[in-house]
């Protein structure tokens, strides 16, 4: 099996749990889910539901329990070190809350740093396209400390951009940001994946946020358990309200896995 033409990642039924015993954690409990090349998602839930945990199994940053993840034709789930140093370096990119840009390099050094590190070519003409989308032309031989924080997230932005990865992951990225910067770098992404084409997934407690990314999907205790296309931000705050009310069905949900494992 591997990833169709139109999907750029994918969880087959991936469980993660963590510890053992009276400890044990079921952090995902059976997700599947295809995520669409060129889309722009976002996922959503509430504190502890899994959000990162599943960001980070697709990403190839946590392993699985059980199940299968794909990115691109590459099956992730049962790659060894080598394969997954391949995959975080070529195959996606990462946008995280704190920019994690290296102070000792320039903006234009810190864009091109993954390329520099696969030993790969800059593309010029792309360099320009994703320099200019995010306007730090005028800031390229600046250092991140030289940079306000939403120039410093533009500057994260385009570096994951710069490789044309198969997906790129944002975590909170606008978690650190004012409301204005944060703006910019969501319609950035908005941007990216409609003309560009490039597939964002990000993870956001803000319904603001989500309300940028073509599809929403909603965990809750582990289970995708909603999903919305194309939603405003009303309707992100009102699903999430009601992923709250809706404990008993919750619930139902949460026995039905919780009997597979404890
Ligand atoms: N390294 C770990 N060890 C043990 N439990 C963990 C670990 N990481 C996450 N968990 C647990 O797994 C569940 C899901 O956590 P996760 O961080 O994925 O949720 P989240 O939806 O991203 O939460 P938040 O919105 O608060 O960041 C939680 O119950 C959490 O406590």
């Amino acid at each position: 099996m591997s990833a169709s033409d139109g999907v750029a990642a994918r969880a087959v039924d991936v469980w993660k749990e963590y510890g053992s015993g009276d400890a044990a954690v079921t952090a995902l409990a059976g997700v599947s889910v295809e995520l669409e090349r060129s889309r722009f998602t976002a996922i959503m839930g509430p504190s502890g539901s899994g959000k990162s945990t599943l960001m980070h199994c697709l990403a190839g940053l946590d392993d699985v329990t059980r199940g299968e993840v794909w990115v691109g034709d590459t099956k992730v789930t049962g790659l060894r070190d080598k394969g997954l140093t391949e995959l975080r370096r070529d195959k996606v990119g990462f946008i995280f809350q704190q920019f994690n840009l290296l102070p000792t390099l320039t903006a234009e050094e810190n864009i091109t740093l993954p390329l520099a590190i696969g030993g790969k070519k800059v593309d010029q003409a792309w360099f320009d396209v994703v320099v200019d989308t995010v306007g730090l032309r005028d800031r390229l031989s600046h250092r991140p400390t030289q940079l306000s924080g939403g120039q410093q997230q533009r500057v994260a932005c385009a570096r994951a951009l710069v490789s044309r990865p198969d997906v790129v992951f944002a975590d909170e990225p606008t978690g650190n940001l004012d409301s204005q910067s944060g703006a910019e770098v969501l319609g950035f992404l908005q941007r990216s994946a409609r003309e560009f084409g490039q597939t964002i997934v990000m993870v956001t407690h803000d319904p603001n946020a989500a309300s940028y990314a073509d599809r929403v999907i909603f965990l809750k205790d582990g289970h995708i358990v909603r999903e919305l296309l194309s939603p405003s931000a009303d309707e992100v705050l009102e699903t999430m309200k009601h992923l709250d009310s809706v404990q008993v069905a919750g619930s139902q949900v949460v026995q039905h896995s919780g009997s597979s494992r404890v």
